[in-house]
């Protein structure tokens, strides 16, 4: 079994810094060898690039790309600095960088607008040393390392995000370097698109206690560690009985994918709850699903967890439905309609329940905008689990799952195939199966949502574009039994 690998707070990685300072190598030596990992990351990725441009801002990130350009310039390349640094250098060791830069015959020119040709540009303009939107000077400059025809190597992070995620323009890398400790941040959200492809380099620290980490990273492999094989003398009264609320009319199709995935992530039995003009339609396509006449309401007493809110419609229907849920002690996936529902409404939610809001919904929980949440996407999910007392599954890019007092995961896994419809309702299925089956909350969603996304990746073999919900039956089936 593969460990969730340890992601850290930009505070944290500040921490770790000074203690390595302190015990381990000064500021310099540190700097020395984080221009050298990028080097060597550079000629690893772009072996043939022969004209180099690094941007250097004023800070210690300059100063990593001013050891950066003085290797490069050592090994014979043709290198270009360009310098922005409006009040010059005050980063001591970073001044003593371009002065080795300088004193080997580089070549360093300030920043005027727009950037010389090159094969390759390495933007160490800004690290993690912004706190703020970049200003003009510097979005400008942001602007202009995008505009550049050449691929992208940032070091530490790309120019433009902050310790909580993309405050307004940021460099767009095809790759990243990152110093000391992976840092949470570029796992997610707008921040993992700029980021490109990560690399860490650990600067060869020894003898400093990493900080307790912030988030964890999960990628497929990590399934095994929530997903075993079952008995052998189990029955299905064992594997839970889940049941699926929602369909509205004209919403039919979101509650079959979200019961078809309960099925196929292992649940016992699946009852659908739906509009009864959906049934005939329903039991079509599966027949191993149950439906429940309208008028027998939801019987809250037979199911081990519930799925709601998929096609559910924001109605009187889907609300008495839904008010029916909350009254219930019972283990419940709140997705879709139900979760603007209850942000409309302000419910109190059963203790065992799970929101898997996108960022929109998210907002309306929040009670603010669809950019705030995405500006700090692990402050929204932390805030929505303490608001509503749930386990949170705030879907995007870099999917996070978040609960009070527990450490965040975020997800390497899934792809930009997946933004179609019908792959929340599907989500929301997979989680209330693994509650079902026993599974806690906690573990339930951030197995769930795994599992969602690497089924998605499975499916999405075949073409990103026009990936459908549905297809990721047959790999939820495959992958919900790990070796
Ligand atoms: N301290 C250390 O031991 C090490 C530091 N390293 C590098 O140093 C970086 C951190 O260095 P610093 O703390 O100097 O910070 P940065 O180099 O990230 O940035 C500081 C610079 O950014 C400018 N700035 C801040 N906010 C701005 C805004 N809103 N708009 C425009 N400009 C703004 C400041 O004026 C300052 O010039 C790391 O990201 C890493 O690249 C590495 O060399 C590894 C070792
Ligand atoms: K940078």
């Amino acid at each position: 079994m593969r460990d969730l690998s340890p992601l850290f707070a930009t505070d944290s990685v500040r921490r770790f810094e000074a203690d390595a300072i302190a015990v381990a190598a000064d500021e310099a030596v540190l700097m020395e060898r984080a221009g050298q990992a990028a080097w060597r990351r550079a000629l690893e990725l772009w072996p043939s690039a022969a004209r180099l441009l690094v941007v250097c801002g004023a800070g210690g990130n300059g100063g990593d790309g001013f050891v950066f350009a003085r290797l490069a310039h050592e090994s014979g390349r043709q290198v270009t600095v360009v310098e922005h640094a409006p009040r010059g250098i005050h980063h001591a060791a970073a001044a003593a960088a371009r002065s080795r830069f300088v004193d080997a015959g580089g070549n360093v020119e300030p920043w005027r607008d727009a950037l010389p040709d090159a094969d390759l540009v390495v933007d160490a303009l800004l690290g993690i040393g912004l706190t703020a939107e970049p200003r003009n000077d510097a979005a400008a400059a942001i602007s202009a390392i995008n505009a550049h025809a050449a691929p992208v190597l940032a070091l530490d992070v790309p120019s433009g995000v902050d310790a909580r995620g993309v405050p307004g323009e940021a460099v767009r890398a095809q790759a990243t370097i990152e110093f000391l400790l992976p840092k949470a941040v570029l796992r997610t959200g707008r921040a993992l698109e700029c980021a490109g492809r990560l690399s860490c380099a650990a600067l060869e620290v020894t003898g400093v206690t990493p900080p307790a980490p912030n988030a964890l990273l999960a990628d497929a492999s990590g399934l095994s560690r929530w997903l075993r094989p079952r008995r052998s003398d189990t029955h299905k009264g064992e594997q839970g009985r889940v049941a699926c609320v929602g369909g509205d009319t004209g919403s039919a199709g979101a509650i079959l994918l979200c019961a078809e995935a309960a099925a196929r992530t292992g649940a016992g039995l699946v009852r659908v709850h739906t509009r009864d003009a959906h049934h005939a339609a329903l039991l079509a396509r599966r027949p191993e699903l149950m439906a429940t006449p309208e008028c027998e309401g939801v019987d809250v007493d037979w199911p081990d967890a519930i799925a709601i809110g998929p096609g559910l419609g924001q109605g009187n229907w889907g609300f008495a439905h839904l008010h029916r849920v909350l009254q219930a002690d019972i283990a419940c996936v709140l997705d879709a309609d139900a979760v603007t529902i209850v942000a409309r409404h302000g419910f109190t939610l059963p203790t065992r329940s799970v929101l898997t809001p996108h960022p929109g919904e998210a907002a309306r929980l929040l009670g603010t905008t669809t950019n705030d949440v995405q500006r700090d996407r692990f402050g929204s999910a932390a805030a929505i689990a303490d608001r509503y007392r749930a386990v949170v599954v705030l879907k995007g890019a870099g999917t996070i799952v978040a609960a009070a007092g527990r450490v965040p995961l975020v997800l390497d896994a899934g792809n930009p195939g997946m933004a179609t419809g019908g792959m929340g309702d599907v989500l929301a299925g997979v989680i209330a199966a693994l509650m079902g089956q026993g599974m806690a909350p906690f573990d339930a969603a951030c197995a769930g949502a795994l599992l969602h996304s690497a089924a998605g990746d499975a499916a999405a073999a075949d073409g990103e574009r026009g990936l459908l919900a549905a297809d990721l039956m047959p790999q939820l089936r495959r992958l919900a039994n790990p070796a």
